[in-house]
């Protein structure tokens, strides 16, 4: 689909599915084009070209949106916006207009349960904390059954610890409810928690729509590897041999002799993708240390001057300034190439690393 705003195109080209009852997350910088997708899949935004469809109806295409209120579409958004002067239990059921109010009842019932706050039907929305507010919003857009709830950065004005905590609630929730979702976040923990497929956006294009392994793992583009979990990014040339020179050493792996001598590549090196070996010859200088819980996180300055990151447990904690050994412990490559697209064939093995003549520690004077 296409999506413009006068001149600017602000959806390029997006296509992306969900089968009923997955979820789906988009990721991406701030203005590349998330709440646009999603509202126009809500029905407040028109369609340039391309078409949406909801359980096989067409819904919106280029001359024609069918109404929101029509679409059978729930939605949470960021601000929880639940009615101020309905009681838990009214806002729950404010969509439930048809239903009976022993159906209403029950379903309010069963939400509340399902949500954590049995027994808060009489609350009004000021005695609730903030993540109360939003299992609340989310029982409300879930109480009419709809066939896909659509949610717009849900959980970002709560603490990180909630975050995440209602994040694997809410997907085991919508897992028991058997609904069909796409939320959009920036916070990419949170996508992994809760998506079944997740993708990628960059200026209105959708880079990449996976599962979160393979974007962690598989990224097809330079840009999605650099927002996706840490990581750099190594620069290197193919030689006539079909390895590939890098500041880890000499790589080598069969697909390396499908890519013509003297190309330049990048390939990407995860914090797991180098491991600290004091017997390694490869050897750095740590630069930074972040605490990461069960891991500290090291910026390792190589001797060309190249930052590489890796991770050791936190209890066996390396001081910054102090020298490192590396072990590069690949277990696939991820390759790319000048136009930043992925090269194919670098997944199934891992390549072996010969040290460079440059890493080897000099010689001692006798
Ligand atoms: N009604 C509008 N008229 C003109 N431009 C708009 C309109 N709505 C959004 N835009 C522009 O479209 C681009 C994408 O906006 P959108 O809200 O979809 O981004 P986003 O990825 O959701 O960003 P964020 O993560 O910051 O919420 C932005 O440059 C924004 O300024």
């Amino acid at each position: 689909m296409h999506i413009s705003f006068g001149a600017q195109h602000i959806v390029r080209g997006v296509s992306l599915m969900l089968e009923q009852g997955e979820i789906g997350c988009l990721l991406g910088p701030s203005g590349c084009g998330k709440t646009t997708l999603l509202r126009a899949i809500a029905g407040f935004q028109n369609l340039q070209s391309g078409s949406i469809q909801i359980d096989s109806n067409e819904v919106s295409n280029n001359n024609y949106t069918l109404p929101a209120e029509k679409r059978g579409v729930g939605m949470v958004f960021q601000d929880f916006a639940l009615f101020p002067h309905l009681n838990v239990a009214d806002n729950i059921s404010f969509g439930m207009r048809k239903a009976s109010s022993q159906e209403r009842r029950q379903r309010v019932d069963e939400l509340l349960d399902r949500v954590g706050l049995p027994g808060y039907h009489k609350r009004f929305p000021h005695e609730l904390s903030g993540g109360q507010q939003q299992r609340i919003a989310l029982a409300r857009a879930l109480a009419p059954k709809p066939g896909l709830l659509l949610l717009d950065e849900p959980f970002s004005s709560l603490d990180a610890e909630l975050r995440e905590r209602l994040a694997v609630e809410v997907r085991e929730l919508l897992k028991k409810e058997g609904i069909t979702a796409l939320l959009v976040t920036h916070d990419q923990q949170e996508a992994f928690a809760m998506a079944d497929k997740a993708g990628v956006m960059y200026q209105g294009e959708l880079l990449q729509w996976d599962t979160p392994y393979q974007l962690y793992h598989q990224p097809r583009h330079q840009l999605v590897a650099d927002f996706i979990g840490h990581g750099v990014l190594l620069q290197g040339t193919v030689n006539t041999e079909g390895s590939l020179a890098s500041p880890l050493g000499m790589l080598e792996h069969p697909s390396l002799q499908q890519v013509a001598a003297g190309t330049p590549v990048s390939f990407l090196v995860r914090p797991d993708d180098v491991v600290p070996d004091d017997n390694s010859r490869l050897r750095g200088t740590i630069k930074a240390r972040g605490f990461r819980g069960a891991h500290n996180l090291y910026t390792v300055e190589l001797p060309s001057g190249i930052e590489i990151l890796t991770l050791s447990p936190s209890h066996e904690g390396f001081s910054v300034g102090s020298d490192i050994g590396l072990r590069p412990e690949f277990d696939h490559l991820v390759v790319f190439a000048a136009d930043h697209c992925e090269l194919p064939g670098f997944h199934d093995q891992a390549p072996t690393v010969q040290p460079l003549p440059s890493v080897l520690p000099k010689a001692k004077s006798a």
